[in-house]
């Protein structure tokens, strides 16, 4: 079954049209990078996924549920992470556990065994019990990360889920990622990176409001003529009218 089925999906805001008639599908257990430059509508897009904003026009599933009728057991079937928003600051790692895996469903003796088991693969041990304010960012996000999996969703999304850290931090966070779609689950990330956007195993890019391209990195190189995903992708954006709110 396709993770993500969405067709003609559109969001108007008054008489501008953020979100402009896409249409995708992604596997289950694909990496899927979702990218545009700015204000193209990718965070738009996203919150209709995650049935957070009900769209204007179009059709869509998520994890197999409809985005307009069942935007509830949407929210419970996927995870979600933002630089902006993830951990409680003012809690320890292993708080956070607890409370995000209540507002998952999770039972108490599920979130024990799998907060040990967090703990445990990401060699947390001393930092633990420790608030999230004191951890350097690289871990903070490795910790949102497995707190946005825990309850194991059939979809994880990941909006710009990297910015701020280093290059070998990065990579560290992209081994998660690939370990999560090793489990089948589907990763559905904006990056502006385009190092990362060469981790996926399809990108899409959006201008103004539409899909301009949606391929393999490697079919996408192709297609345009270009060395690197960078030059296919301002390629694309310079034709945006649309910048910087
Ligand atoms: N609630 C809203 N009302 C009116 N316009 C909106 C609203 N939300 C977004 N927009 C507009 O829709 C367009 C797409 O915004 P969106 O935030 O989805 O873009 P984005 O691709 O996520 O950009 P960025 O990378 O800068 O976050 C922008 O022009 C934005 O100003």
């Amino acid at each position: 079954m396709e993770a993500i089925i969405i067709k003609d999906l559109t969001k108007k805001f008054g008489s501008f049209t953020a979100v402009d008639h896409i249409s995708f599908e992604v596997g289950q257990g694909e990496i899927f990078g979702f990218l545009g430059a700015n204000g193209a509508g990718k965070t738009t897009a996203m919150r209709m996924l995650c049935g957070l904003l009900e769209p204007t026009s179009g059709q869509g599933t998520v994890a197999g549920y409809d985005i307009y009728k069942q935007r509830d057991l949407v929210k419970q079937n996927i995870g979600y992470m933002s630089q902006k928003f993830s951990l409680y600051e003012d809690l320890t790692i292993k708080e956070n556990m607890r409370l995000f895996g209540g507002i998952y469903g999770m039972s108490d003796k599920e979130i024990k065994m799998k907060g040990e088991q967090v703990i445990q693969d990401l060699s947390l041990q001393n930092e633990q019990n420790a608030l999230v304010e004191s951890l350097p960012l690289g871990i903070k996000q490795k910790v949102s990360f497995a707190v946005s999996t825990f309850h194991t969703p059939k979809i994880v999304f990941l909006d710009e889920p990297t910015g701020g850290v280093d290059p070998i931090a990065r990579r560290i966070f992209w081994e998660m990622i690939y370990e999560a779609a090793d489990r089948g689950i589907t990763a559905f990330v904006t990056t502006h990176y385009m190092d990362e956007a060469e981790y996926c195993n399809r990108i899409s890019i959006m201008v103004d409001g539409k899909i301009e391209a949606l391929d393999t990195p490697s079919n996408l190189r192709k297609q345009f003529g270009a060395d690197n995903l960078e030059e296919v992708f301002y390629t694309l954006a310079r034709k945006a009218k649309r910048g910087d709110d």
